[in-house]
């Protein structure tokens, strides 16, 4: 798992360029749908809309819920690209191909990237339909060696080594609790610190009880390789889970969890999800610099 399949900055490059011919979006903003969340890109007009499996380069998505699209748009006077679908580690992909549209996103012009999951929840206080927006991660394959950066590094990236303390940007974070607020729904909002895990298990018991004790509020399977990639190469990150179930905890607990009532809570909640990143790229801040 641990061997690198190596993509060079060409391969990143052709797909961009091929991208770039077939669309005359030059997006600032790039969003990756979670579980469930494809409908995020339903606000984007003027849509150029691409099926991963006919974009050179392009991993293909497996898991439902995921469709498997990448979406150009306008979206409030922003130019967005969504991700219908996201590449996981446990459909057997390697990291570098999980990560492989952030680095095509960046060399398109992107500045922020969004990304959004859905999450199993530890902390008492989230309960299933809340929102977390993501404070901080805990990248549990990354801590063994399974990071999307393992190999020689591509300095036209960015560094060898880069910092990972403040990653998801602190201004976007207000700024989603604030439209939270205006929405009407701040008793759904919070802010706490995801973890992923490699699934495709959801946890024992025993397991759900080690996060919770190292101080993980929400559980998932994807989102962190992507925002290393991201952060390594500059890009300005938000992060939010969408909570869709409760991690049993307790051996008295006979509840159990299963992917289509995690795609179940995610589409009743997802016009509210959908709202919030909409307000939110409305007030982001952009250079408008096209590629
Ligand atoms: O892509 P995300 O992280 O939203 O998907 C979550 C994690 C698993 O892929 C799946 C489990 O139901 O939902
Ligand atoms: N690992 C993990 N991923 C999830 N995705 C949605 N719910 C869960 C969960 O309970 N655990």
């Amino acid at each position: 798992m641990n061997s690198k399949e190596q993509i060079s900055h060409d391969d990143y490059q052709k797909t961009a360029d091929w991208l770039k011919s077939q669309t005359k979006h030059r997006p600032q903003v790039a969003i990756i749908c979670g579980s469930g969340l494809g409908v995020l890109a339903d606000n984007l007009k003027c849509q150029d809309s691409f099926a991963y499996s006919d974009i050179p380069g392009f991993p293909q998505s497996t898991v439902q819920g995921h469709a498997g699209r990448l979406v150009f748009g306008e979206l409030k006077g922003k130019t967005c690209v969504c991700m219908q679908g996201r590449f996981h580690m446990y459909e057997g992909h390697s990291l570098c191909k999980t990560t492989f549209p952030v680095r095509v996103f960046k060399l398109l012009g992107v500045e922020t990237l969004i990304v959004t999951n859905a999450a199993g929840s530890l902390a008492d206080g989230l309960r299933p339909g809340d929102i977390m927006i993501i404070k901080d991660h805990v990248n549990f394959p990354g801590l063994v060696g399974m990071n999307p950066l393992f190999g020689p590094n591509d300095d036209k990236f960015g560094p060898r080594f880069p910092a990972m303390s403040g990653c998801y940007d602190k201004g976007l974070r207000s700024s989603a609790m604030e439209i939270g607020k205006q929405l009407g729904v701040s008793e759904l909002m919070h802010e706490g610190v995801y973890a992923m895990v490699g699934g495709p298990n959801f946890e024992s018991i025993a397991e759900a009880r080690l996060l919770h004790r190292l101080g993980v509020d929400a559980v998932g399977m994807s989102t962190a390789p992507e925002v290393v990639i991201a952060i390594h190469c500059g890009l300005k990150v938000f992060g939010l889970s969408l909570i869709t179930n409760k991690v049993v905890k307790s051996y008295e607990d006979s509840d159990s969890v299963n992917h289509e009532g995690v795609l179940e809570v995610s589409r009743l909640r997802s016009q509210t999800v959908q709202q919030l990143v909409t307000e939110l790229v409305s007030r982001m801040e952009t250079n408008n610099n096209a590629v």
